[in-house]
């Protein structure tokens, strides 16, 4: 540790937006305290995290370099570029990173290196004298109900896992709510599922977690306690929480791009229904693209809509239903690039937010005072759906069927059973929403967690 008492951190997230940004944004609350970080990531993400580094004097970007795995897309570096049945392979790259991973921190010598999938930090941190942080940016439901020992499958060679079997919870598991249905179970088959080159995901997280100094989530005890505690004595250590970690008032302080901010005044207050579905594409097959506009349509609200298009077309343009744009003209608008999400969700005319769920979404979600409708796509945001919906009692969830398939008609009845006035549900929403945006977004609330986050680091660094 400096004379100061500021310490150098190495920071290596998962190669993924949804996993870069939320390490850059505790990276910034770390710098604001003086700490010095060196964040390594691909060369690809280097330009759309740079404008989020808020204090560039203190957190220094170091490009590594991802190889090229047989298999992957030419020049894939990130999960953007990698469709879902190969991130394994990514996995596989990113380990191939290891001796430049371990040449940098021979280099520097930090006091800290923090990593979620890198699970061989430890191993080349320890003879440096650094002490690891196993840092989770997802739920601690979804750690808790698949990524620890208790939840470990006994796999026979050659078989599938049962649904029965996926579903289950772990023993302890302490919920009966933030579960998955038999038939979404088949969402975490990837968890278990044995890849020759790296074994599965659950072993690889375990491993992570189990080698790790301390183990940190970025949650608060006050929605997540009890799979926090789960958590600590599956692995019996330490859990830190730096509490939600949304970008500082200063990255919210850039204004809304003026197309949108623009086109979102000409409708009346809370009247316009904002849906995204995060840094990833998520909506793989083109009909329930075009069930997700239709519903959205069928609503009668005006609707904008920021997406990535659907698997097999180029542009969101060519997925969309026929005469569609003809007809939602001037109300409707589906855009295939980056919105600001959370300058959106503060706009006045935004409320309602149609959301994938993904667990930055959801806690920008709880500080907005928009009506939450979720459709989530993976196992994961199916958890952090449940959270929502049967635990805080804050969104309402589109149904699907058993097949998975989410109707345009489902879509609309979520939409406007939060949106209609005098409707129940949505009243009941509001107001439990409302109480957890008090709650969340109390002064001192999350500076509260951020300073507790940093006395638990000093003190691991000086253990
Ligand atoms: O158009 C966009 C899309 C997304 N965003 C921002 O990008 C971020 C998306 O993060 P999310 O965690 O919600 O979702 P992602 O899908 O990108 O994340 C990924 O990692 C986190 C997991 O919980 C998700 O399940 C996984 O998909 C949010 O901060 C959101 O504000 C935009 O600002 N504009
Ligand atoms: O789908 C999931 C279901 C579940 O019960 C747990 C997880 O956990 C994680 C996870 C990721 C990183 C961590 O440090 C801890 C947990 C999941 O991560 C997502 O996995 C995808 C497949 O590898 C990946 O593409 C995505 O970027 C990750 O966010 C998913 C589940």
């Amino acid at each position: 540790m400096g004379d100061s008492g500021s310490m150098s951190i190495v920071m290596y997230p998962w190669l993924a937006f949804g996993h870069m940004t939320p390490f850059l944004h505790l990276s910034n609350k770390l710098a604001e305290k003086g700490h010095k970080i060196v964040f390594l990531l691909p060369k690809k993400a280097l330009s759309q995290l740079e404008p989020f580094n808020l204090y560039p004097n203190l957190i220094t970007f170091h490009t590594i370099s991802i190889p090229q795995v047989k298999g992957l897309p030419l020049g894939a570096e990130t999960n953007s570029d990698v469709p879902f049945f190969l991130t394994h392979l990514l996995a596989v790259a990113m380990n191939q990173t290891q001796p430049e991973v371990d040449t940098i921190l021979r280099t520097i010598k930090p006091n800290l290196v923090f990593y979620d999938s890198a699970y061989w930090i430890p191993e080349i941190a320890k003879p440096v004298g650094a002490k690891t942080v196993c840092y989770n940016i997802v739920s601690a439901a979804s750690i808790a109900l698949s990524l620890v020992p208790a939840a470990e499958r006994e796999l026979t060679d050659g078989k599938e896992i049962s649904l029965e079997e996926l579903a289950r919870s772990p023993l302890g598991y302490p919920s009966s709510k933030v579960i998955l249905l038999a038939h979404e179970a088949k969402n975490l088959r990837f968890v278990w599922k044995r890849h020759e080159e790296i074994g599965s995901f659950f072993d690889g997280k375990v491993t992570a977690m189990r080698n790790c100094d301390a183990i940190a989530i970025r949650t608060c005890r006050e929605t997540e306690g009890k799979f926090c505690d789960y958590i600590a004595s599956q692995y019996s250590k330490p859990v830190y929480l730096t509490g939600p970690v949304l970008p500082g008032s200063k990255l919210n302080q850039a204004s809304l791009e003026p197309r949108w901010a623009d086109w979102l005044a000409k409708f009346n207050p809370g009247s316009v229904v904002f849906c995204a579905f995060g840094s990833q594409p998520v909506v793989d097959k083109i009909d329930q693209f075009q069930e997700l506009c239709l519903g959205l349509e069928s609503t009668g609200l005006p609707f904008l809509v920021a997406i990535k298009p659907p698997s097999g077309v180029q542009t969101v343009e060519e997925a969309l239903p026929e005469g569609f744009e003809e007809r939602v003209k001037g109300r409707g608008i589906v855009y295939g690039g980056w919105i600001q999400q959370p300058l959106v969700l503060n706009h006045p005319s935004v409320g309602c937010f149609v959301s994938h769920c993904g667990f930055g979404s959801m806690w920008e979600s709880l500080m907005s005072d928009c009506q939450v409708v979720l459709v989530p796509q993976h196992g994961e945001q199916i958890l952090n759906a449940r959270l929502m919906t049967k635990e805080m009692e804050v969104a309402v969830e589109v149904e699907r069927e058993e097949n998975g398939w989410f109707s345009r008609r489902s879509l609309e009845v979520a939409v406007k059973s939060v949106m209609e006035e005098g409707s129940e549900v949505g009243e009941k929403v509001r107001k439990n929403h409302e109480k957890w945006r008090c709650v969340l977004s109390d002064s001192g609330f999350a500076d509260g967690y951020i300073d507790k986050f940093e006395q638990n680091l000093i003190n691991l660094v000086k253990s």
